[in-house]
């Protein structure tokens, strides 16, 4: 497989702490990758740098074909830890991504939009409620149905099933991860989710 994206001896910094030091991996087209180390090992930290929101201190990030990881965003799904979508409506947050000219083109009817909260295990009910009133899992299932509607070609999710039981994982794997050619990076500690992925990338 081609790599999509290669990071060259990564060494990032903020003040005084140093949270990667000379790393480099790379990400091959149509894998499902993982970040996978221990809190506060730089897993979310590389995901901002696949994202163009934190700048190496030292060395170097290249995707494919030669975009910057600032023009590659239009292409990219990003699943934040701790999702916090604001104030309003599931029904009424879910049409914010769509808003964006990139994306217009791919605004979904309200019945896709619930018929992928069902297949997430969410129900009707849980599309009329604002978004702040969700359980932490309920929002993580938002923002899994959102990344899946973008229908991007590279998925960033953020510790995707940290807040989910195992009926909402094998349904997030089902929605996500099953007969798809997308790219999915992800970071996880959940050692079923690890399971799933098929390039594991170790922190120290
Ligand atoms: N903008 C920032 N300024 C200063 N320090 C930062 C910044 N972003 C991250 N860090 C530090 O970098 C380290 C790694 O953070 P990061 O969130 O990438 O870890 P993680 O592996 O994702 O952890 P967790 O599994 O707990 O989510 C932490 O010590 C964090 O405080």
């Amino acid at each position: 497989m081609n790599a999509l994206v290669t990071c060259s001896d990564i060494t990032i910094r903020f003040d005084t702490e140093t949270v990667l030091q000379h790393f480099s991996c790379t990400i091959p087209e149509g894998s499902h990758t993982i970040f996978k180390g221990a809190s506060g090992s730089g897993k979310s930290t590389l995901l901002k740098l696949l994202l163009g929101f934190v700048t190496p201190t030292e060395g170097s990030l290249q995707y494919a074909d030669g975009q910057t990881a600032r023009q590659m965003r239009s292409h990219i799904a990003w699943l934040p830890q701790d999702l916090d979508l604001g104030d309003g409506s599931v029904e009424e947050l879910m049409y914010r991504p769509f808003e964006f000219a990139a994306n217009q083109l791919k605004t979904p009817s309200a019945e896709t939009r619930l018929s992928v909260l069902k297949k997430l295990g969410l129900s009707e009910d849980t599309y009329r409620k604002q978004f702040r009133d969700l359980s932490t899992g309920q929002r993580q299932r938002v923002g899994l149905a959102i990344c899946h509607l973008l229908n991007k070609p590279l998925l960033l999710l953020d510790e995707p099933t940290s807040a989910l039981d195992k009926a909402s994982k094998d349904r997030a794997i089902d929605l996500l991860l099953a007969h798809t050619n997308k790219t999915i990076i992800s970071t996880s500690h959940d050692p079923y989710w690890v399971k799933q992925g098929d390039n594991i990338i170790l922190l120290d």
